[in-house]
Order: structure tokens, then sequence, then C-alpha cells
């Protein structure tokens, strides 16, 4: 390169830097460069952890080990082609990590097949992948999902085709594998939640038979087909989530109705009632350890793990139960009895981990001494048989999935505040969290540019105290125009900084984002959210969406804001959100002047293919007034009253929630003339697996808002 050329280079270099040092405005792709850390685990002896980083669309898996827990690539994929990166795990001796590649597993449906958002000619199969902790060549063993170890460290299982396979790992002759799998297993229905036996290579899963299912164990075995399915308890029931004690003499599972009998009310709530079960491997019963109570709240946890059982040791196991109100952590002896309450308080637990001496259990929720910690995540720890909780963090940002280390107090667990985005950080003792993952966030995020949001209240239309946050640039500016952002789930709660899921981490990117551009916007969680108890989260009159009343008062709020314009509020939202901004267009696009609508659920009799009117003795009761109730709570219904400007946005390989919702909303819309603009993502999901798919996305949310309420 001449000299002249160079000297021009870097003067184009330095102008750019320097005029985004002073313009200080970011752009979507600046706010969506964090590096987003998931998926994080340790190993057996907590000398090492393993986790996926997604770097703009770049996912690896990153390891560290003791004493400083550095982090290293692992792995070498360089393309934004939407292959995550899930079920990581390090075999017992520390030597192997293996992992799942590709799939889309926040999916509703085929979370296991192939997803291919790069549109390649030949899209890649999910495949279940091996490498040394200490770095090599990558194997990818076969084609499947959800591997385990066993706890020799010798044998990987694994899913393929809906039944277990094996294969040993440490068959490495210089850079070959040598060893095929082969198929442990085949049995009539989906396996399963493969649990190794801490003892030895015994096998227990769960087999799902449709209306039923059932917990199974079997041996490896030495040869192909030596061995049969020892089957724990068969009932007429859904069992699921065997775990095994630590000696490997007993299977304790989850047990639940199974689907049948007479239809019931479709408008009355049936909690899915749930009970705790042991089996000793010598005979073929199961004695009941614990019932939950045959209340609404008695229901299965519909928060994170469900149920999460666990069994630190012979004598004890510990679950999560809602059923005082909140999520709470319990134990309970193997021999029955009274189950103890571990975390007793107004708040929910969320994420679990058993620390490596299976001793103390790490969990993060909503709890601490600043009653702003309600719409916060910190990290906890109780002993597995004593309610001696303790916090282990605090303070303004938000910390998640914590791990325990070896070393007594040495954590690993995820953070952010309102300015930093998700990092993976280690902790000893009482010291303050290091970031691990700072360096790996490309100097364009806009940390410091990015505003504090502020947490708010308002009563909701039938008088619920609903809270929010609200992002302001601070401008000063008055007549602004105003946006709600609308979550999905709907079990969901947004947060007082950077949220813990990748999906909510985009939708945090993008309110930063339009705060910046001079839009007030309040993110509302609305009832069916969790975090602010049972009842909150499963309203008795859900039939009629009263969380939709919440997302209205939202509006309304705003448009009582001193600096905002009444006539210049909009909506946007995905997924569950996508639903409640095309109520509020369909509903009161007096209140609400625009909206995105992205992969919302319109039609919810077609969402749920419930068959109300099929053959007479399977109809419900109540089925023509619930078809009413639910018709009154689709967007569909309100397409007269629609008036108001809508941007709609779905993937096509959508697997939560149909494309065809917004075919069908659109072709009824567009007899009513409302001005829709609209843009497909092609071959992505619900979950912008590329990562230029979801800056796409987001930059054409931006623009449509702008577009409608800023000129
Ligand atoms: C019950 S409507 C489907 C909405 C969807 N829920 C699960 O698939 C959804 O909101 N998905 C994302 C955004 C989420 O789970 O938060």
């Amino acid at each position: 390169m001449r000299y002249s050329s160079k000297l021009f280079l870097s003067l184009i270099i330095l102008i750019s830097t320097f005029s985004k040092i002073y313009s200080q405005k970011f752009t979507i792709a600046d706010v969506k460069s964090y590096a987003f850390p998931n998926e994080m685990v340790t190993s057996l002896q907590g000398d090492k952890i393993a986790l996926a980083i997604n770097e703009e669309g770049s996912r690896n898996v990153y390891v560290g080990e003791a004493p400083s827990f550095k982090l290293r690539k692992l792995t070498n994929f360089d393309a934004d082609n939407g292959q995550e990166i899930t079920s990581i795990s390090i075999s017992s001796d520390g030597k192997w990590v293996v992992f799942t590649l590709g799939g889309e597993h926040g999916g509703n449906w085929d979370v296991s097949k192939a997803s291919n958002p790069s549109s390649s000619q030949i899209p890649s199969k999910v495949r279940v992948c091996q490498m040394l902790f200490a770095g090599g060549p990558l194997r990818v063993i076969s084609e499947g999902d959800f591997p385990k170890i066993s706890s020799d460290g010798e044998v990987i299982a694994f899913i393929k085709d809906d039944q277990p396979w094996v294969c040993h790992l440490d068959t490495v002759k210089g850079d070959d594998f040598l060893e095929i799998p082969r198929q442990l297993v085949s049995t009539r229905g989906k396996v399963s939640d493969l649990q190794w036996s801490p003892v030895k290579n015994q096998l227990a899963f769960t087999v799902n038979r449709g209306t039923y299912s059932f917990v199974g164990h079997t041996n490896l075995g030495k040869e192909l087909d030596s061995e049969i399915i020892n089957w724990v308890a068969p009932g007429f029931y859904k069992d699921s989530s065997p775990r095994w004690s630590p000696d490997g003499s007993q299977i304790a599972f989850i047990r639940t109705a199974a689907s049948g009998g007479a239809v019931d009310s479709l408008s009355q709530r049936k909690p899915n009632l749930w009970s705790i079960q042991i089996s000793n491997l010598k005979d073929k019963l199961s004695t009941t350890l614990w019932s939950s109570p045959n209340t609404q709240a008695g229901t299965l946890p519909p928060t994170d793990g469900h149920a999460n059982l666990m069994f630190p040791n012979k004598q004890l196991l510990t679950f999560t139960s809602y059923h005082d109100g909140w999520p709470h952590i319990y134990s309970i002896s193997t021999k029955g009895g009274q189950a103890t309450l571990l975390t007793p308080g107004n708040f929910m637990v969320e994420h679990l981990s058993l620390s490596a001496d299976a001793k103390s259990i790490l969990f993060d929720g909503n709890f601490g001494n600043d009653p702003l910690d309600y719409h916060r995540r910190h990290i906890g720890k109780v002993s597995v048989d004593k309610a001696n909780m303790s916090f282990v963090t605090s303070g303004a940002g938000n910390e998640w999935s914590a791990k325990s280390l070896a070393g007594s107090d040495t954590y690993a667990y995820l953070g952010s505040t309102a300015q930093k985005g998700p990092q993976v950080y280690l902790k000893n003792g009482n010291q303050a969290g290091s970031s691990l993952t700072a360096n790996l966030y490309p100097t364009k995020f806009p940390e410091k540019a990015l505003v504090t949001p502020t947490s708010v209240e308002f009563k909701s239309l039938d008088g619920l105290t609903i809270y929010g946050q609200v992002f302001d640039n601070g401008d000063g500016k008055t007549n602004k125009p105003a946006v709600v952002f609308v979550h999905g789930g709907p079990s969901r709660q947004m947060l007082l900084g950077w949220h813990y899921s990748d999906y909510y981490s985009n939708a945090y990117a993008l309110n930063q984002y339009l705060a910046q551009e001079g839009f007030v916007v309040l993110s509302v969680n609305y009832r069916l959210g969790i975090g602010y108890g049972f009842s909150f989260q499963h309203p008795a009159n859900f039939l009629v969406a009263p969380e939709y009343w919440d997302v209205k008062a939202a509006g309304e709020w705003l448009a009582k804001q001193p600096n905002v314009n009444p006539k210049k509020i909009g909506l946007w939202g995905g997924s569950y959100g996508g639903y409640l901004t095309a109520m509020g267009l369909g509903k009161d696009s007096k209140l609400f002047a625009a909206g995105v609508d992205i992969h919302g659920v319109h039609d919810w009799l077609g969402y749920s293919q419930m068959q109300l009117f099929g053959d007479e003795n399977k109809k419900a009761p109540d089925a023509e007034w619930a078809a009413n109730l639910i018709s009154k709570a689709s967007p569909i219904s309100y397409t007269s009253s629609w008036t108001s400007p809508v941007l709609f946005i779905h993937g096509d390989d959508d697997r939560n929630v149909n494309f065809q919702q917004t075919i069908d909303l659109m072709k009824r819309l567009e007899k009513k003339k409302v001005k829709m603009e609209s843009m497909v993502i092609v071959d992505d999901n619900h979950h912008w697996a590329k990562h230029q798919n979801s800056i796409t996305v987001l930059e054409a949310t931006a623009e449509f808002l702008k577009n409608q309420l800023m000129k």
C-alpha cells in the first residue's frame, strides 16, 4: 500500500473514531455488540468452567480453570449462522467438554430440528460434539441432542430421534475418533431427561407416551441388546425428572396426573398438582414423599427448572414449590415428613445450582435490602438442610446463574448493570466480582451512553399495582413521543438493567436506543409475569385477558406525563408482547398511535388448536362461553376498531408462534384498509438466531416508530 493511501486510511479511521466519540450517538449495531454469555457449567471438582458466548453472532465455547478462571476460546466458530450452543458439560476427570451445536431450544416444538437462519443450501444438522478441555480437534460424535457424560467420564449418552444413544469418549487415535455411537434403547414414545447413576453405568430417563409417561432405567451392558429397561413404579400417571440418590440405590421423580377423563370447565384454572416419589431400585413400587397442596398455588411451578428436584445426600431431597405464593426452595427427608422451607420471604427464587460439596444451594431471586431489588436478581446461598439463607450479592445490578467453585466462597456468576451488558464474574469471598468477559466487549459498545432506567408504579384499570421501568435520555424536552414496551412469555419479568435472557437483552438494547433517539420508553411488567407472586402471575379472571388492562394503563400513565405528547404514544413487543401490541392497536387506537407487532399471537383458538367443539362427549361444559371469551381476547376480533398504523415482523421458521398467525391478521386488516408495513425474516426463528437478523428487526422497529411518532 502506497504511503499516501496509508495516510488517507489513517485519517478516515481517525475521523470516524472521533466522530463517534463526539457524536455520542450509538447505533443499534453498537448497542447490540455485547458479548452474551449463557449455559455456564462447572466441573465436578469446581476447578473448571465452560460456557457459551455469543459475540455479534459468532457463538463459541469458552473455558476457564482455577485459580484465575481466565477464559480461553475452545471452539473456533466465526460465522453468524445462528447455530446455538447448548447442553455443555465437562467430564468428571476434567478432560472432555461436550455440547450440542444447532437446534432451536427456545422453541415450543422441534427444538432438536436443524435451524437454518442463514438459508444455507444444506442446513447444518443438530450435532453432539466433543473436544479436549485443553483444546484440539472438534469431534462431531453424531447427529443428536441433550448429551450427558457418565459419572466415570467414559461414556456419553445423547438423544437421537427421541431415543438414547451411547458412545465412549476416549476413543481418540491421533486426530481420529474411532468408535461410532450405538443406539442403547429402542422404546415406544419419546425419551428425554437422561440421568446417569452417580456410581455405575446405569442410565435413567423419562419415556413420554402421549397422555402418560414412565421413568425407566437400564444398564449400559457389555454387549448390544444385553440388558432390559427397568420401569420405576409404572402407573396411570405422568412421571418425569428422575434423580438418582448419591449411592445409586434409589430414584426420586416427579408425578403428575395423566391426561384424560371428562373435559373440565375451560374457564376455571386447574392446578397441575404434583408429588415427589421415591423408589428403591430393588422393588417396583414408589413411596410418596411429598404432595403439593390441592390449591391453585399447588401447581407444578411454571418457573425456571419447574420442581428443580435435587438429591444432595442419601437422607435428603430439595425442590422448588410455589405453594406459599412465591417460588421457594424446600428440603424433605427421604423418609418423608414435613418439608422445610429454606428460603422464606416475599420474593421468588429462580435459577438454582447445587454446590460442589452438595451441602448448599446457590440461587438467584428478586430479594435484597433495597425495595427496588423486587425488580432485580441477586444471588443467595442456603444450606440444603436448614433455612440459613444469606445474600451473596447485592446492589444496583443483576446477578444470576451462580456456580460454586473449588475453594470456599468462590463463585462464578453472570451479571449486568443498567449500563454493563451481561458478563461473567468471578467472586472470592467478600470481594466484589471481577469480570472475566469485559475484554470481549468491542469499543463500539456504548456503555457510557446508556441511561439508567427508573422504576415506576401505577394502578391498572382494576386497581392492581403494576410496575415498570422508564428509559429517558433526560434531555429535559417536553412533548416527547413515547413507547410502551411489552415483554413476551408471558411468565417473564423485565429488570432494572440488562436481562439474563438473550431475547430480553435484545429488547433492552432497543429500549436504550429508543431513549437515546428521544422517546420516553415504559417497559411494563404486566400481570401473568413472574416476580410479584402467584396471584399476580395467575389471575383468576385470566380468560378476559386482564393483562391488557395493565398495558392500557401503561399508555394512560405515559399520556399523563408532563414531558410526553399524548398523541404520540406507541407500542412495541414480541410474541406475547406482540399479541398485546395488537390488542392495544385494535382496541385503543385512540391511545396508541402506532405499533410494532413482532411474531405476535392474534387468534387464540387457532394458536391453541383448541378442539372446543369436537365430539359431544369431549366438549367442555362451558365450551361456548369460553370460546366467546377467547375470541374477545384475540386481536382478530378488533380489526373494525383498528385504525393505527402497524408494522408486522415474523420469522417463518418460528417454533413458538406460527408464522400463519401474522398472515391471517394481515389479511383481515387489509380488508379494513389499515395502514400496514411488514417484514419477513426467512428461515429465522422466534429468537433471531442470526445476529444480523436481530439488528435488521430492531432497526426496522425503530425506523417505523420514528416515522410514525416523531414526525
Ligand atoms: C403463549 S403465546 C407464545 C408466546 C411465547 N411464549 C412461548 O413460546 C413468547 O412470548 N416467547 C418468548 C418471547 C418468551 O418466552 O419470552
